[in-house]
């Protein structure tokens, strides 16, 4: 379980995050939504410990996070793949397993790894400059989950992508993020990426959970409806119609 607490973080007098309380059981997929500039990138930062919140605690498991400790059991799929581009598909995906086992051994768990996201053998020795986005994209993911993690970080994993290779992935993900039990966060505009990866979101505006709820009633909710800009977010004229 991941708890934040007033999690609070400004930059010089800009407040960014203001008193931010959200938890994510084990086992559960949260998406974080919101509007550009909103914080999402600035909260992932402070739960992973990239960044110092001004106030307040990211707890792991009832404890104050401990990042050494959380590193090796986290995931993450990065916007854009940031896959290395001076190493090879399976290289890329064997990155951290590399570190403490032989190749032979690292690039086994990497080829069933590229196979758990839709990619065969023959893509095991491309660099990445010759993989499509889709491609980037799965192979970034099989890196994510290399290590059977605890946790998964999914960064704005349609971004650049058609609807239908976006939709390939949300897939994906769900099936992984289910098979494994891993408990999930994903920060996206995506709405439709929401209904297949989350069980739950939460809405980010003004440095505040404006919303915090189950998917599935997602298109009742009047937070969201005023960020799809179905209605003005603090109500106004056009608010009930
Ligand atoms: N290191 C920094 N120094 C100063 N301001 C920053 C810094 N990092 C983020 N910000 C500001 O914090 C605000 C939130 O940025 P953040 O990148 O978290 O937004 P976001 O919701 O992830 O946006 P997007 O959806 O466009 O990626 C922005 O106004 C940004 O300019």
């Amino acid at each position: 379980m991941i708890t934040l607490r007033g999690l609070t973080k400004s930059f010089g007098d800009k407040p960014v995050l203001d008193g931010i309380d959200l938890s994510v059981a084990q086992g559960e997929s949260l998406c974080v939504i919101g509007q550009s500039g909103t914080g999402k990138s600035v909260l992932l930062r402070c739960i992973l410990g990239l960044a110092a919140p001004d106030a307040g605690q990211v707890l792991w498991q009832g404890a104050p996070l401990d990042r050494r400790r959380f590193m090796a059991q986290f995931g993450m799929l990065f916007q854009g793949a940031a896959l290395f581009d001076s190493l090879t598909v399976w290289q890329n995906v064997a990155f951290r397993l590399r570190q403490r086992m032989d190749d032979r051994r690292a690039r086994a768990i990497a080829l069933d790894k590229l196979a758990r996201v839709g990619l065969g053998p023959e893509v095991a020795d491309l660099m990445p400059a010759e993989l499509s986005g889709g491609m980037a994209k799965r192979v970034g993911l099989a890196r994510a989950i290399a290590d059977d993690p605890a946790v998964i970080f999914f960064d704005e994993p349609t971004t650049g992508l058609d609807p239908i290779r976006a939709r390939a992935i949300d897939a994906l993900i769900r099936g992984i993020v289910t098979e494994t039990g891993a408990t999930a966060i994903t920060i996206t505009h995506d709405m439709d990426s929401c209904r297949i990866i989350g069980d739950r979101v939460a809405l980010l505006a003004q440095g505040r959970i404006a919303h915090d709820g189950p998917v599935r009633d997602m298109d009742r909710a009047p937070a969201l409806a005023a960020f799809l800009g179905r209605v003005p977010l603090h109500g106004g004229p056009d608010a009930a119609s």
